[in-house]
């Protein structure tokens, strides 16, 4: 069933500011990396009040599929729908349109796909009032320099990121994923409008797990994050929500 609940009252806008701790829970995207619709349930009853988002990506999408989105909508919260979309333009541009009365407010497609394939895609995403604001991620978190080598990209990831995004702007594109390490540089390019959304975040200490290219909360901030995108720091904590608390601490004291 197609869901239009922009307009409804998100769960940022029905409770009282009290900054810089809402401030904090309104920029902090929790990745849902679960197998199922149930354990998503589960996580998103435990996070309850630690955020205002909610990343959907490809394991819960595939074995859930759209009608996930559902009830996170219906709770009031806000979806980023992380597809990382990359094929010829005709195909994106119609999984574009298949995704975009899903109720998401962000939908990511793979800047290595190129312009003519970026400008189909924004071009498709556009056509709707409603409809989800694409971000182009750049280079991967969990990719180094060496592995960038390895797909034969010369240039370093920071080289990469600038490159591509230039690229997705080229294309009206003016939201990018990028690591906390490239934010200052893309928002240099990109300026306050632009939305950087940030994972590969990792509290000081924690484990780093696949990630590459990583920063902490406060630092990813500071640097001109829009948003941070955080998976198994909160979602394998053995308290989540306290997890979430600790991250939304450090952000909010840099805010
Ligand atoms: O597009 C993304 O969200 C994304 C891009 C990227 O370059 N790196 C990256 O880690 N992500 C996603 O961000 C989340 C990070 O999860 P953790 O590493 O568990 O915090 C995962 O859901 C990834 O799919």
């Amino acid at each position: 069933m197609a869901l239009d609940l922009h307009n409804s009252a998100s769960k940022a806008a029905s409770r009282p500011s009290s900054e810089p701790r809402e401030s904090a829970r309104q920029r902090l995207i929790v990745a849902l990396d679960v197998p199922d619709a149930r354990a998503a349930s589960v996580l998103v009853d435990r996070l309850d009040d630690t955020c205002t988002w909610f990343k959907v990506g490809l394991e819960l999408f595939v074995a859930a599929g759209p009608a996930v989105l559902e009830p996170i909508l219906r709770r009031g919260y806000s979806v980023f729908l992380d597809l990382k979309l990359h094929d010829i333009p005709n195909t994106v541009a119609a999984a574009v349109r298949s995704a975009a009365s899903l109720g998401a407010k962000m939908l990511t497609v793979h800047a290595g796909g190129g312009p003519v394939m970026l400008t189909a895609a924004q071009e498709a995403a556009s056509a709707f009032t409603n409809g989800p604001q694409l971000l182009a991620v750049t280079v991967l978190t969990s990719m180094d320099e060496m592995q960038l080598k390895a797909v034969g990209a010369e240039r370093s990831p920071a080289e990469q990121v600038a490159l591509l995004a230039r690229m997705g702007m080229d294309s009206g594109i003016c939201g990018f994923v990028c690591s906390p390490q490239e934010v200052g540089a893309l928002r240099s390019m990109t300026g306050p409008e632009g939305t950087l959304v940030i994972p590969g975040i990792r509290p000081a200490g924690g484990a780093v797990g696949d990630q590459k290219r990583i920063a902490t909360p406060a630092d990813a901030l500071r640097s001109g994050a829009s948003y941070l995108v955080v998976g198994r720091p909160i979602t394998q904590a053995p308290d989540p929500a306290a997890a979430a608390e600790a991250i939304l601490a450090e952000m909010a004291a840099v805010l």
